[in-house]
């Protein structure tokens, strides 16, 4: 029911993010003049929060194994939500949860966070009412696990916090539900395959389908039900109203394989609602530096496409990173981009020349460029430190990664 939150390891990332694939982003607050609902009482509550999870952060298996257990025993109705084999979801749900506790006091980033969860869970037929079950079978997981540090000032600390993620998290799906699906049914028009385990695979959502270039959605194969995984757009939006995902097979990924290996013309797959801050802002002219690593360059190729429909002429400067020169697959669409808009310009980084971060900083200067990064956690990871360390500000750097990269918050 409740979607990754994602994770906070590479190794993780490995696991369970498939290929084209997204964190669950720092979305900007939406909603004209309104401000996060996260109030100074986070800070002292985070300090009891964080305590808590300093102490579970070992045992982190067994606090999730016992949270679903007194889930499903206590709400068996709740079952049918998630997938059959509970290993691959296993701790997306609590990891959510424990993350946005983590990130309490952070509050534009969280509140985003939360609102976008809020809004993702739609599709899983999530109503309100089911909020306090997952609540009570947070605290009885803490309460069990969390013996050292567990006193009623914390009980009373975890409490307001969940109270304060699961109200955003309604609200936010109410706002949606006046707008929009909770989903929406998009049949694959056409299949390529552009490597061994890459392809590009284009869709026709059943009603339109309004989402930013540099975004990226949610999907779920008839192959494996509730089985949900995040995939860039690799187009901005198209006058046709089709949608394109670059699709890599991971070993053991289930959806990642199904799509590359199986999905046809005339597969109907579930999509959920946009989502993603990686977006190009308007209202500068600043020129861009995008970082994409393997298919990291699907959004990165949207992100070109919508600076070109905007007719703005920046200078955009893209690194395209892959491990060998037969994995750069999408390298001739972006060779003809280069050709057409006189403001790109193309490199190619294959790991025989080092690796993406490295590179980049060997060209420049970059200190007045808006920043881009696509790709593995590990390169958008050490990309953003790299390009901290040539003078771009961390504020003019985007990327997927935002709970996992945000400075942890003090408080
Ligand atoms: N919006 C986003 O952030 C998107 C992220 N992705 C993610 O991108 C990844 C793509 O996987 P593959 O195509 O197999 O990429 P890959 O593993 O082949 O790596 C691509 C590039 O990243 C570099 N790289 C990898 N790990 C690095 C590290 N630790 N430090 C520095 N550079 C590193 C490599 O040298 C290479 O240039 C997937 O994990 C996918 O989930 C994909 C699409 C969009």
């Amino acid at each position: 029911m409740m979607d990754a939150p994602t994770t906070t390891t590479a190794a993780e990332h490995a696991d369970r993010i498939e290929p084209g694939a997204a964190y669950e982003p720092g979305e900007e607050p939406d909603g004209e003049g309104k401000e996060p609902r996260i109030t100074g009482r986070a800070s002292a509550d985070a300090l009891l929060v964080r305590r808590t999870l300093t102490e579970i952060a070992p045992i982190a298996d067994k606090v999730t194994s016992y949270f679903y257990a007194l889930l499903f025993v206590r709400n068996p109705e709740l079952r049918e939500m998630f997938p059959a084999a509970m290993d691959t979801q296993r701790d997306r749900l609590l990891k959510a949860l424990l993350t946005a506790a983590e990130h309490m006091d952070d509050a534009p980033v969280l509140t985003a966070y939360l609102q976008n969860l809020g809004r993702g869970h739609r599709k899983y037929g999530t109503q309100a009412a089911h909020y306090p079950a997952v609540g009570e079978a947070l605290i009885g997981a803490l309460v069990r696990y969390a013996t050292g540090t567990w006193d009623e000032e914390t009980e009373a600390a975890w409490v307001r916090t969940y109270t304060t993620i699961s109200q955003i998290m309604i609200d936010a799906a109410a706002e949606n539900e006046q707008t929009a699906p909770a989903w929406w049914h998009a049949e694959v028009v056409s299949h390529d395959l552009r490597t061994p385990d890459v392809a590009v695979v284009t869709l026709r959502p059943d009603q339109p389908y309004p989402f930013l270039a540099g975004q990226y959605t949610t999907l779920e194969t008839p192959w494996w039900p509730r089985i949900w995984r995040h995939y860039s757009f690799a187009s901005a939006p198209r006058p046709d109203g089709l949608l394109s995902l670059h699709v890599k097979a991971v070993p053991a990924g289930w959806v990642s394989g199904a799509l590359v290996h199986r999905a046809r013309p005339g597969d109907v797959l579930r999509l959920g609602p946009p989502a993603g801050s990686m977006t190009v802002d308007h209202a500068t002219d600043s020129g861009l530096l995008c970082l994409g690593g393997g298919t990291g360059i699907a959004p990165i190729k949207a992100l070109v496409e919508d600076v070109a429909e905007h007719g703005d002429r920046r200078p955009v400067d893209v690194f395209y990173g892959a491990r060998h020169d037969h994995d750069l697959y999408d390298i001739d669409t972006m060779l003809r981009l280069q050709k057409t808009f006189p403001w790109l310009s193309v490199h190619t980084v294959t790991e025989e020349q080092g690796r993406l971060p490295e590179a980049v900083c060997r060209y420049g200067p970059w200190n007045e460029r808006d920043a881009y990064l696509s790709g593995p956690l590990g390169m958008v990871r050490r990309g953003v430190d790299a390009l901290r360390g040539v003078g771009i500000p961390s504020e003019r750097i985007r990327h997927d990664f935002l709970t996992e990269l945000a400075p942890a918050a003090t408080g």
